[in-house]
């Protein structure tokens, strides 16, 4: 994700340049930087920080990582973009809201593409506008070719369903309260010992039911659809995104292998977003709270998952500098 990102810098988006590329395998951050000039190449995160031209960070690092690299950032006063999961571990994205809110304004905008997505934006301003009523429940899908090397059941809710996290809080307008996780039989297709597929129940502050098949080693296509059913009418989206090719034996639609190919124009807007935000000295899009609110609620899903049972989510106080759902 993050060679990706260097990419995107390097050759979508407008008023930024990348000065400077951090992993600690030297070989992936040669790589990552490669055919680009005048890039600083570290295996030390903090040189990164420190290099000369960096006014900004995209930590796109494992998410165990990412709380050492925010508050490092926080350190320096540098805005960052930071891939989801914000921090995989609860206590630890609170203390990135802890640390930000002593800093009395914002820095971190979470990487939560489906918010840029235009598929999704059109489903979130129908919904705004009012005219299908209110919706009653979110119907989810988030279907993976396959998972990477050592992906644990708890990833496909902390990883993969944080993506439905984000993007039901930001539809609806409200937090997500609780959460039961049932195990349909393992596909064969999974490595041993893999719960995948999943099927996750949330449920909302008013009372909306989200429900989310993921299922991280389908085999057949990245494939991601929403379905809002309101009092009034119902919105379907993820389906569009694909190409149909017609020819005289049959018509062929295209399915996606991946969130690279599915989502590229989200990730291009998002980082185009973050860069003229930070370019006019403002930052926008999900919040470090809606990182935490993400990990929090994937934390009592894996719980539930565990033990089998419905899990309510108890959040900390949140601090003044946060909208309870950023928009
Ligand atoms: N928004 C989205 O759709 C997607 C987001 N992601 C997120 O992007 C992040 C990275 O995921 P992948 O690229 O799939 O992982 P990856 O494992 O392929 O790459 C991670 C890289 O980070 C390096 N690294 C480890 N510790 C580091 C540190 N402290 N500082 C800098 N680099 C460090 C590793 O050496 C490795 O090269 C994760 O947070 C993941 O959830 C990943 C895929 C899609
Ligand atoms: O964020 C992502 C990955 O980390 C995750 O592993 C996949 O399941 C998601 O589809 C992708 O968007």
């Amino acid at each position: 994700m993050g060679a990706d990102h260097v990419r995107r810098l390097d050759r979508v988006i407008s008023g930024a340049r990348v000065a400077a590329v951090a992993d600690p395998d030297a070989e992936r951050a040669k790589a990552a930087a490669a055919g680009l000039a005048g890039v600083a190449v570290h295996t030390e995160p903090g040189a990164a920080l420190d290099a000369p031209g960096v006014g900004a960070v995209l930590i796109a690092s494992p998410g165990p990582a990412h709380e050492a690299a925010l508050l490092a950032a926080f350190a320096r006063n540098l805005p960052v973009l930071c891939e989801k999961p914000m921090v995989p571990d609860p206590a630890g994205a609170l203390r990135v809201v802890a640390a930000e809110a002593r800093l009395g304004r914002r820095l971190a905008q979470i990487g939560f593409m489906r918010r840029y997505d235009a598929e999704y934006l059109r489903l979130k301003a129908l919904l705004d506008g009012g005219s299908l009523g209110r919706p009653l429940m979110l119907h989810c899908v988030h279907r993976n070719v396959s998972s990477p090397p050592g992906f644990t059941s708890a990833e496909l809710i902390n990883s993969s369903v944080s993506h439905e996290i984000d993007a039901a809080r930001w539809l609806l307008g409200e937090e997500l309260t609780a959460v039961t996780v049932r195990r349909p039989v393992s596909s064969g297709g999974a490595p041993a010992g893999l719960v995948d597929p999943q099927f996750v129940l949330f449920e909302s502050e008013r009372g909306v039911l989200v429900d989310v098949e993921v299922f991280v080693n389908c085999g057949f296509g990245y494939q991601v659809r929403c379905e809002a059913v309101c009092e009034a009418g119902s919105a379907r989206v993820g389906e569009e995104h694909a190409m149909v090719v017609t020819r005289a034996d049959g018509a062929r639609r295209e399915v996606a292998r991946d969130y690279l190919v599915r989502f590229a124009d989200a990730y291009d807007r998002e980082v185009q977003d973050w860069v003229d935000a930070t370019r006019a000295g403002r930052v926008t899009g999900p919040s470090a709270w809606d990182g935490y609110a993400a990990s929090l609620v994937a934390e009592a899903g894996v719980r539930a998952l565990e033990s089998g049972g419905r899990v309510a989510v108890e959040p900390a106080p949140r601090p003044d500098l946060y909208a309870a759902v950023s928009r």
